[in-house]
């Protein structure tokens, strides 16, 4: 039951030696014979008979497992009468809740909470190998002979039992390559730390990165920690195949690049524009419009490869420059697995921060140092490189970075793209969005996320979570 955050939920199902707990263990043990049961989903069924009352599993709230006919609940009397299942139901042995008297349960709750307020979370990094074996004769898998990575000696920190909560982030761009989009040519770059073992991502939108040194007007925006030599014995083409080049890579590149000092930008250059995405499965993969996140991370590429003005001496326009920083923080920090649970409790009527919270989890679960640590390595936002123009309605973001010390010059709105063009919300011509649509865009489906999902979820970000956006825009649109 490591999955269930909630002390409400968890102290459910946890083991413990008081008498109710033990009563609850041998209910455990005999629930486990009866199939119909998937334990994997009480979480959301205890979160949905906590918010909307009560449900059939739970309606007779009975400490003990009995035997007894199962009423005519309102939920089955909905069903038709040639529904198998709920004949099936009737006949079979009720299933009645094992779950102690409300008052049991909070005393148990309470215990809990104030057991864990004084017990720090420890980090739950899943120690990655940095000893992979690549085929190419070239490679000899010199990159595991490198030195060591910082997450190899958080890693080593934490088996010796120390919480990496304390550690300083440290991250590495392990591999940088380049990717055609429909926005123009990003750079990728994969990212390890020493947080957590995920692999998260800068895609960085610079043709400067195109140019060798000194070509380009403005610097292009380099990885730190790509560019620099990482031991002694790797060779130019370990360096070049991590993406360590500058220039065009084409089959005649032998050089790596040198690590560089980051140098200060232009003063007349406007500042690079700078996102922090989080990764949205649904919203980007599968072209959910429960969300925006897909419609973002899309519109966030596509603003920052936009021509940029130029004033005297340099004048005229200069590409689009900056970077998105992805973040593998699934479901605001739950794992899609809760997401998915949360947007169930959506459809039973609750809002997306109120899903969360009947989860046990915050309205927010995400942090933003490992986000930080990128944005330095490229030189964006800290002391040394330049101040950043960030594209976000969150003012958690915002704050977030400037705690890390990070220079935000400027907080540029994402306003959704259904709110900008109302017109083409309430159009019923298909032709006016083919027109529209733009070929490649990111997601399936491409264009705009909207629907009432996506309003409801839109209007409880600003009402509940702060965040800045004109809700007159979108009110204006439906009276
Ligand atoms: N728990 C939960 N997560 C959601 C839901 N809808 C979207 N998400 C997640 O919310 C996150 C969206 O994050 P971001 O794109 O960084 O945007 P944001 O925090 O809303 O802030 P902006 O910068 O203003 O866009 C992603 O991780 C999504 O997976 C939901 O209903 N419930």
């Amino acid at each position: 039951m490591a999955l269930i955050k909630s002390p409400i939920l968890s102290s459910h199902f946890s083991a413990q030696s008081d008498p109710l707990q033990q009563l609850y263990s041998r209910s455990r043990s005999q629930k486990r014979t009866q199939s119909r049961r998937d334990e994997a989903l009480d979480p959301l069924i205890f979160a949905a008979a906590f918010a909307s009352g009560i449900t059939r599993n739970h309606s007779g709230h009975a400490a003990f497992a009995t035997q007894r006919s199962l009423p005519q609940s309102p939920e089955l009397s909905k069903r038709s009468p040639d529904d198998s299942g709920a004949a099936q139901d009737r006949k079979r042995t009720a299933f009645v809740s094992r779950q102690g008297p409300r008052r049991l349960r909070m005393q148990i709750h309470q215990q809990t909470r104030g057991a864990k307020e004084n017990e720090k979370v420890p980090c739950s990094i899943d120690p990655p190998t940095y000893t992979e074996t690549l085929s190419s004769p070239i490679a000899t898998n010199r990159l595991s002979q490198a030195a060591p990575l910082p997450v190899d000696l958080a890693t080593s920190a934490l088996s010796h039992g120390k919480q990496c909560a304390k550690s300083v982030v440290e991250v590495r761009c392990m591999a940088r390559t380049r990717i055609p989009t429909p926005h123009g040519t990003v750079f990728l770059h994969l990212y390890h730390n020493n947080r957590d073992s995920k692999e998260h991502l800068a895609i960085v939108v610079d043709t400067a990165q195109y140019s060798t040194h000194g070509q380009s007007t403005v610097p292009p925006i380099r990885s730190h920690s790509l560019d620099s030599i990482w031991s002694d014995d790797e060779t130019e083409e370990d360096r070049i195949l991590r993406g360590a080049y500058v220039g065009r890579l084409a089959p005649e590149t032998r050089c790596a690049s040198r690590p560089v000092e980051q140098s200060s930008l232009h003063p007349n250059v406007p500042l690079p524009l700078v996102r922090i995405h989080s990764e949205c499965f649904t919203g980007e993969t599968i072209g959910s419009m429960r969300c925006d996140c897909g419609e973002q991370l899309d519109e966030a590429i596509r603003l920052i490869s936009q021509p940029i003005q130029v004033s005297s001496p340099l004048s005229g326009t200069i590409p689009g420059r900056g970077a998105v920083i992805y973040l593998r923080q699934e479901g605001r920090g739950i794992g899609l697995l809760s997401k998915i649970r949360a947007y169930n409790l959506q459809d039973l009527g609750h809002d997306t921060v109120t899903a969360n919270l009947m989860l046990g989890y915050k309205a927010d679960e995400r942090g933003y140092e490992i986000a930080a640590a990128i944005l330095r390595d490229l030189g964006l936002g800290s002391e040394q490189g330049e101040g950043i123009r960030l594209l976000t309605n969150n003012p958690d973001k915002v704050m977030a970075l400037e705690k890390e010390n990070l220079r935000v010059v400027e907080r540029v709105a994402m306003v959704p793209r259904s709110w900008r063009c109302p017109s083409r919300l309430v159009s019923s011509s298909g032709e006016e969005e083919r027109e529209t649509r733009t070929a490649g865009v990111t997601m399936i489906g491409g264009d705009m996320a909207r629907g009432p999902d996506l309003d409801k979820y839109l209007r409880t970000k600003v009402l509940r979570m702060g965040h800045m956006l004109p809700l007159s825009m979108v009110d204006g649109m439906h009276t």
